[in-house]
């Protein structure tokens, strides 16, 4: 047989069915497509009337869409340009049937199948996923008689003459069996609602006009008050608190970029809610899901951003490579750290006060990009138990002076319940030393975040051991105890801890005898392992602690006379697990008792 070679043949008939089943995942897209047609042609008439290629009357432009549910029918009117008999050939036909081939013969192979259609100029088309029939009826600007184009979804289609004495174009679709839930008026408005909020025209659905045209992200930022974009913030979400503050992002090279970004308050149980940025190429509604175009830590902020550059329906693969939506999200990044440096560098006070909620998405900002915290290292702050801020290198000076032990190495303490290690806090200022509170969810990570980007300062929380060990200054402490006065101490508390170790340490000697200290990196595992969710090994098992004794306490002395003769030790080490919230249950039960009883 003789070898024969051809090229597969794509038959234009199979595209409907395509057309229907796979552009879009989502079938209310027709309406966002074509109310954008009509408004596209509406603004076309009015650019024709401004340069005087058009010299008749703009009239009212609104675009109307209606339903009709007994005919079955959802009809698109605009006052646009209009199309003649020519142009609809042109446009509709030509175009979009050979865009379509291509399309089929682009993807034939591909999985992605969804949100390709804008590449190919076949918006209106998405019509077939809703209509069985369509129909459109325009009529040119240009001194020309009224069409009708009438289509079944097949490839036939004819043209006829029409009667429409106005300028402008009616889409009306009769709606398919398995679409007639568009019929309905409340998810007819819902859809319109929700692609066509910020459309540049008005859209009047049931006799009220539906959008703002003017969103203020397309105005000019001087030409705008703070009321103004508090304002558009409780129209985007009405029932929420004030926002912190915002930035008006305006970029016009090297690619299109407008919106307005705002900081809410965040409450500390902080949930990470990522849909409240919505994204709009020239003000059409696109997605609330914006996780390629926006860095991950900036998905807590709220807001709009629209560009016309961001490839909008493509598959994601395609987004994540694209050049501009690498530049438009370090942009964002970028923008977002001056506005934070110039509300610091401006108002610092206020920024304080702000730190609550500014401090998370730093804190996330900083864990989650490697390079954010050099943008953000000089309004980082540091709040102490008295309330007072410092910048990290503020910080670093304070730490100079009191707390570097002797190997140079800069010690920040720091309480993350200062209720509950109140003690341990008191321990530290009695010796002038400074404490930090590292309390919300992100600590623990940003606590590693900056011992690894700023140089020789290392923290320890408060309670991980005797200060002298925290801030190692060199200084040997003797105690007064003898080597068999320790040993018998020593196993007097071996007694209680279990596996965990005694320490018998040279502490002044109103410090106070007994307590229980965690090792920082045995803590600090710990708590990482609670905010990645994950149990972990230290999930499910008992902390392990480290007993630390004064060996300078008079009371002391006596245990190293008497052992627990007396239940002394005992109830010296139930009051060192009390202070830590360790002591429970049956144990708490008993120890209340005899210390009751001791009472009596
Ligand atoms: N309401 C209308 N009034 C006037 N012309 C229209 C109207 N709707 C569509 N057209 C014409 O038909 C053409 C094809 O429209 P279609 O929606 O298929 O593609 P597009 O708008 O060019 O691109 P996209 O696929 O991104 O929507 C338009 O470019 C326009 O010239």
């Amino acid at each position: 047989m003789v070898t024969e070679k051809g090229t597969i043949s794509i038959n234009t008939e199979n595209i409907f069915p395509i057309i229907k089943k796979f552009l879009y995942s989502d079938h209310e897209i027709f309406l966002r497509e074509l109310v954008s047609n009509a408004v596209d042609a509406t603004q076309k008439i009015k650019k024709l009337s401004s340069i005087g290629q058009f010299d008749g009357e703009l009239g009212d432009l609104k675009i109307k869409v209606s339903f009709d549910k007994d005919a079955k029918t959802i009809t698109i009117s605009d006052k646009g340009l209009g199309m003649t008999a020519d142009e609809i050939k042109k446009y509709i036909n030509q175009i979009a049937f050979s865009g379509a081939k291509e399309f089929v013969e682009k993807y034939k192979d591909e999985s992605d199948k969804t949100q390709i259609i804008g590449q190919f100029g076949l918006g209106f088309y998405s019509a077939f996923m809703v209509a069985k029939e369509v129909e459109i009826i325009t009529k040119s600007y240009q001194d020309a008689p009224a069409a009708r184009w009438f289509s079944d979804g097949t490839t036939e289609f004819e043209i006829s003459a029409a009667e429409k004495a106005e300028r402008g174009t009616d889409i009306i679709l009769h709606i398919a069996e398995d679409s007639e839930e568009f019929l309905e008026e409340s998810k007819l408005e819902q859809v319109l609602v929700k692609y066509g909020k910020f459309l540049p025209v008005e859209i009047e659905f049931k006799d009220k006009v539906i959008n703002n045209p003017s969103p203020i992200w397309v105005k000019t930022p001087s030409d705008l008050k703070d009321e103004d974009y508090i304002a558009f913030y409780k129209e985007l979400y009405p029932y929420s608190e004030d926002p912190l503050f915002w930035i008006h992002l305006n970029v016009d090279y090297p690619f299109n970029l407008t919106g307005v970004l705002y900081f809410p308050k965040v409450k500390q149980d902080f949930q990470l809610n990522r849909e409240k940025i919505q994204l709009y190429s020239r003000q059409v509604f696109i997605t609330d899901d914006v996780k390629d175009i926006v860095p991950e830590f900036l998905q807590l902020l709220h807001g709009v951003i629209d560009s016309p550059d961001i490839p909008l329906n493509v598959s994601r693969s395609y987004l994540q490579a694209d050049g501009n939506v690498k530049r438009i999200n370090s942009h964002i990044t970028k923008k977002v750290a001056d506005k934070l440096s110039d509300l610091f560098r401006e108002d610092r006070k206020a920024f304080e006060e702000k730190w609550e909620s500014i401090g998370l998405f730093v804190k996330y900002g900083i864990i989650s990009d490697d390079k954010f915290f050099d943008r953000a290292k000089d309004f980082i702050l540091l709040k102490n138990t008295e309330g007072a801020c410092f910048t990290i290198e503020e910080y670093k000076t304070k730490l100079e002076a009191n707390q570097k032990d002797k190997d140079g190495k800069l010690v920040g303490l720091y309480a993350n319940d200062i209720s509950k290690q109140d003690a341990f806090i008191a321990g530290a200022k009695k010796r002038e030393f400074d404490v930090l509170v590292f309390d919300d969810v992100l600590d623990a990570h940003f606590i590693n975040a900056m011992e690894s980007k700023v140089e020789n300062l290392t923290f320890k929380r408060v309670d991980a051991d005797t200060f002298d060990k925290l801030i190692d200054k060199g200084l040997k402490q003797e105690v007064v105890l003898g080597e068999d006065e320790k040993k018998k101490v020593e196993e007097t508390f071996k007694e209680f801890v279990g596996n965990n170790i005694v320490q018998i340490e040279a502490l002044p000697v109103d410090d106070i005898p007994v307590s229980i200290v965690v090792p920082e990196f045995m803590r600090r595992y710990a708590d990482m392992s609670k905010v990645n969710g994950q149990g972990g090994m230290f999930g499910n098992m008992p902390m392990m602690y480290n007993l630390v004794v004064n060996g300078n306490h008079p009371i002391i002395g006596k245990i190293a006379k008497e052992g627990n003769e007396n239940g002394l030790a005992k109830q010296l080490y139930d009051l060192a697990l009390l202070s830590q919230g360790m002591l429970n249950g049956a144990d708490l039960t008993q120890f209340i008792q005899r210390s009751v009883e001791k009472l009596g």
